[in-house]
């Protein structure tokens, strides 16, 4: 078994440990918060160890009848691999006590490539992390580029990439941010960082990406259009999407037309936290034109997509499992992730 530690219990890192649990040859051997709060009795809940960054607050999760078991290095020592979930920056400060502590690493998309020094995708470049003790997952828009522009260019070759992502202002719980009442142009200069982010893991990709932040919680929307190099038709780019594990089609007939209903039905699907680890293509806007001009809609959820990524990756940083599909079928059946569509 893998032992798995998780440091920074928060949207990404709770769904992170939930997956690991889920895998046959994982365990979830801890998880770290740095104050009291209601994850940190989910955490309790699911019987995770609880380590916390400053143990001088250790009074205050014991008067809150939370058992801590140790500081973060201890979780560290005890831990095969840790996923680091903390906010984007903290990552970049914990790299050295990893270094020290001579673990291995997977850091999420709020870091800079650099960070880790290689970039992750579970279909692009599986093969390329054994050997690294560092990995950094993209980040979610940036993954689910990846995933709909390799399956593409896999198929037919990609020319170049043009897409625009809507992104959502914050996460359900995010209280604090915004906006409540503007669309921000984020950033107002072109190329928005996702662009650069999909050369990390697929540098051959010409690609410019535009951003902008609305006021919704839940998901992104891209609209995406690529120059293909052979030309192909509308039924066959479907066909390549219908074979791939981690792209669904929201079907033209059930009538979904927004991030609204389709969170609906996820969360009608008993998805654990509504989640959709997968992209969300819409089956409606995918269009060829002149034989080689793609165009599409895809939705993806922000909380979601890169979970499966990281239990990937896991398993391609320890090298216990080689073949890339053999990993990804074994997260997609822990998980119960079956492409919608
Ligand atoms: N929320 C999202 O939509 C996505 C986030 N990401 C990336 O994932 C990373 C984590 O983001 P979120 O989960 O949204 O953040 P979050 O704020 O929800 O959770 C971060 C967790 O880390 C804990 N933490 C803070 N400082 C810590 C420290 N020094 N040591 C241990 N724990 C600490 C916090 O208590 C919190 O539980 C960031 O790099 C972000 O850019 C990637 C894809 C999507
Ligand atoms: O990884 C994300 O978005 P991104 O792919 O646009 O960087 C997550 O939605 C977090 O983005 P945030 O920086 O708005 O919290």
């Amino acid at each position: 078994m893998i032992k798995v530690a998780i440091n920074g219990y928060g949207t990404i890192g709770k769904r992170v440990a939930d997956a690991v649990a889920a895998q046959p040859d994982m365990e979830v051997i801890g998880v770290s918060k740095t104050s009291v709060s209601a994850e940190a009795y989910i955490a309790k809940e699911r019987g995770y160890p609880l380590y916390i960054a400053d143990l001088g607050k250790k009074p205050a999760f014991e008067k809150a009848g939370i058992e801590v078991a140790g500081d973060v290095e201890a979780m560290l020592k005890a831990a095969d691999i840790v996923v680091d979930a903390t906010p984007g920056g903290v990552g970049e400060k914990n790299r050295p006590i990893y270094e020290k502590l001579g673990k291995k690493a997977i850091f999420q998309g709020g870091e800079d490539h650099e960070v880790a020094g290689f970039s992750f995708n579970a279909h692009a470049n599986y093969n390329e992390a054994e050997n690294h003790q560092f990995a950094r997952v993209v980040s979610c828009n940036s993954t689910g580029l990846v995933r709909i522009i390799h399956a593409l260019d896999q198929a037919f070759g990609v020319a170049r990439v043009r897409a625009v992502m809507v992104r959502r202002g914050a996460d359900p719980d995010d209280v604090k941010r915004g906006p409540i009442d503007a669309i921000v142009l984020n950033p107002a200069s072109i190329p928005s960082h996702h662009g650069p982010d999909v050369n990390t893991v697929l540098p051959h990709i010409n690609i410019v990406t535009l951003a902008m932040i609305v006021p919704t919680t839940f998901m992104h929307m891209h609209s995406i259009q690529m120059d293909l190099k052979k030309e192909t038709t509308r039924e066959e780019v479907l066909k390549v999407f219908e074979n791939h594990s981690r792209i669904g089609l929201v079907r033209k007939t059930m009538g979904i037309k927004s991030n609204a209903q389709l969170r609906e039905y996820t969360q009608d699907l008993g998805r654990p936290r509504t989640d959709l680890w997968e992209n969300g293509v819409f089956e409606e806007s995918v269009s060829i034109l002149d034989g080689k001009e793609f165009y599409c809609f895809q939705a993806i959820h922000q909380e979601a997509d890169v979970v499966p990524e990281n239990i990937d990756c896991i398993r391609a940083l320890m090298g216990t499992v080689k073949d890339p599909q053999e990993s990804i079928r074994m997260t997609n059946e822990a998980l119960g992730l079956v492409a919608i569509g």
